[in-house]
């Protein structure tokens, strides 16, 4: 019988992601006691009320003693919450997070974070357009990455934290990646952010459609509109603070759609069905590689090499 990674952990937010945690660290046995805080009181409250762990009134009281604590708060409230929780944190503890951004995180925590604490960076490739304590279930994580951006070149105790943190997530069911933070801000750019930003935009458009009446956008909206905009439905504070601390990787990521997407207007405006055929047939097979089959496709060649590009 595998013990406890931890005996102790704090869970710093109780939204989807920090209950997601304590019901999966129970579940799986990965923590031993489970404290958990969040700013507001009646999520506090409703914690509570689901049993998801020892609430606390601070997030002081909810560290003390604690061997990992995990921030599970928007990235933009990550440097305040460190801020009131360093003090409390014993030497040795480990000091992570969940956040949907890395880099800007990372600076945040190291802001605050006391000496002899280990900050390792982390981030689950697992989630849902739902927000708060009742949102969260014990097998989210379950076969996910999860992405830890630990700081580089580091001494045997910090290399020994990790691993312990590595082996906290595989317990929870997730596959751990180590990648360098600026590479998961990139990656997630394109295939997190800016999927969430094109929802929340597509939504507003065709709402706004003076040819459409509102009624009509909900009543018509049939399984593609439905689907592509679940996204849209999930916290704007949230994703307010993925983009503004993300904000050159979800730019930079932006332009290259926008012009990919004016070759294809381009292609529309011009009747050109052949390159419509060949960029739709394309994006199926990439879409069938990576999401039906589960294939990597860091060795398959989709076509469009710069030769291929069509001269738009
Ligand atoms: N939602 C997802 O699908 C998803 C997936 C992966 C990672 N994340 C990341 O996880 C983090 C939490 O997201 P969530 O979906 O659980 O959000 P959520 O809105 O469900 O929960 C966030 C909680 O943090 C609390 N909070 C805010 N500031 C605080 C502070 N200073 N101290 C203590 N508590 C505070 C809020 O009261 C709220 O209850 C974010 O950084 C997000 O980027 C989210
Ligand atoms: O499945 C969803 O609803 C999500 O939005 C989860 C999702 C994503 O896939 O973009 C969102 C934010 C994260 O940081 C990680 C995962």
């Amino acid at each position: 019988m595998i013990g406890p990674v931890f005996d102790r952990i704090a869970i710093i937010g109780a939204g989807l992601i920090g209950s997601s945690i304590a019901l999966a660290a129970r579940e799986n046995g990965a923590a031993g006691k489970i404290a958990i805080y969040d700013a507001d009181e009646e999520v506090r409250r409703r914690a509570r009320q689901l049993g998801l762990g020892e609430v606390c009134e601070t997030a002081a009281n909810a560290c003390a003693d604690a061997d990992c604590v995990i921030l599970c708060v928007p990235v933009g409230a990550i440097e305040a919450a460190c801020e009131a929780l360093a003090p409390s944190m014993k030497p040795g503890a480990i000091l992570s997070d969940v956040g949907s951004v890395k880099e800007k995180a990372l600076a945040a925590m190291q802001t605050h974070c006391s000496e002899g604490v280990h900050l390792i960076p982390g981030h689950p490739i697992a989630g849902t357009e739902k927000s708060g304590p009742e949102a969260g279930f014990s097998t989210l994580f379950r076969d996910a990455w999860y992405i830890l951006t630990p700081l580089p070149q580091q001494e045997e105790a910090y290399n020994s934290a990790l691993d312990r943190l590595a082996a906290f997530w595989e317990m929870l069911g997730s596959k751990v990646e180590i990648m360098e933070a600026g590479r998961h801000d990139r990656v997630l750019a394109i295939t997190s952010h800016l999927p969430h930003l094109i929802a929340y935009n597509i939504v507003s458009t065709a709402y706004d459609m003076e040819s459409v009446g509102e009624g009509e956008v909900v009543k018509y909206s049939a399984g593609g509109f439905r689907d592509f905009t679940r996204i849209a439905a999930s916290d704007p504070t949230m994703w307010r603070d993925v983009f503004l601390n993300n904000r050159e990787a979800v730019l930079e990521t932006l332009g290259r759609f926008s012009e990919d997407l004016a070759a294809l207007q381009r292609a529309i405006r011009w009747g050109d069905g052949d390159t419509l055929m060949k960029e739709f047939e394309r994006a199926r097979g990439i879409r069938k590689a990576i999401i039906d089959a589960g294939q990597d496709t860091s060795d398959v060649n989709f076509g469009r090499n710069m030769s291929d590009k069509p001269k738009h």
